[in-house]
């Protein structure tokens, strides 16, 4: 029994979220009874409109936000809200909500030390989390005179150093210039966990996500391989999207066609 059973594993959910609703005590219902799961391993977009329920979505899944019906589970275990959880990492659009203390070293530490870990045991997670983001060198330096790119690298840095078994990324590419953008795509692109990543840049999402969801009014509108998702140009259009530009076929010039 056991061995055919490692033979063949289970995949292991991530997340599971079931019947979820919340509307804000005095706005609209921003998630109207929304199912979604994600397996251990994936890396999934979730793409919609403002105001589609994005980030109450997540806010959900971290635990900030109660839900008035529903579930959510991590890894199998229930999400209580108002409880720290260090299973779920939450990367904030502006990574000056997420970064205040008086070094680098300091902030990417500042997890692992709330959960009481052994300070040998917080050094190697630092050290690991600022080497995947690529942020080693800016150990000593003072967050808020970073760079946005290099705030926004941190920011991860010090989300990764909890070791979470799913990260939320919301808008991780807002106010990035080119090479920042370019750096946060290959790093997204070899990171090795689970992530929920929300974004109005497609086509980033496009490149670092296997699968796609399109929220829309609190409900999921579509869920799928992203390219095919996104190929979609009347399923977009419906809801205020746009099939990226590296999808549209390129026309052939017409011959004799002289460039400007
Ligand atoms: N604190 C709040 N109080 C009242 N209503 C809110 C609050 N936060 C969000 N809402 C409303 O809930 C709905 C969902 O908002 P949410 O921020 O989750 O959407 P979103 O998809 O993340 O949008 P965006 O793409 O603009 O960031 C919207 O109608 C919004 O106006």
């Amino acid at each position: 029994m056991r061995a055919s059973r490692l033979a063949r594993p289970e995949r292991t959910l991530a997340l599971s979220v079931s019947g979820l609703r919340y509307a804000y005590p005095d706005g609209p219902t921003a998630l109207d009874g929304l199912d979604l799961e994600v397996l251990a391993g994936e890396r999934v977009g979730v793409v919609g409109p403002n105001g589609a329920g994005k980030t109450t979505l997540f806010l959900a899944v971290c635990g900030v936000l109660a839900p008035q019906a529903g579930s959510v589970a991590v890894r199998g275990e229930p999400v209580r809200p108002g409880r720290f959880n260090p299973e779920v990492g939450l990367v904030f659009q502006n990574p000056d909500d997420q970064l205040f203390c008086a070094s680098v070293f300091e902030d990417v530490a500042f997890g692992p030390r709330n959960m009481g870990l052994a300070e040998g045991e917080v050094e190697r997670r630092v050290e690991q989390a600022m080497s995947a983001t690529g942020v080693s060198g800016l150990s000593e330096r003072a967050p808020h005179h970073l760079s946005g790119g290099e705030k926004r690298m941190v920011a991860i840095a010090s989300t990764l150093s909890l070791r979470p078994s799913l990260v939320i990324y919301d808008e991780p590419s807002a106010n990035l210039d080119i090479r920042s953008r370019r750096r946060l795509i290959d790093f997204l692109k070899r990171a090795d966990h689970s992530f929920l990543l929300a974004s109005h840049d497609l086509e980033l999402v496009l490149e670092v996500c296997d699968r796609v969801v399109v929220l829309d009014g609190g409900r999921i509108a579509a869920d799928g391989g992203t390219e095919r998702v996104m190929s979609d140009a009347a399923l977009m259009e419906r809801h205020s999207l746009e099939k990226p530009h590296s999808l549209v076929p390129h026309r052939e010039a017409p011959e004799g066609a002289q460039g400007a």
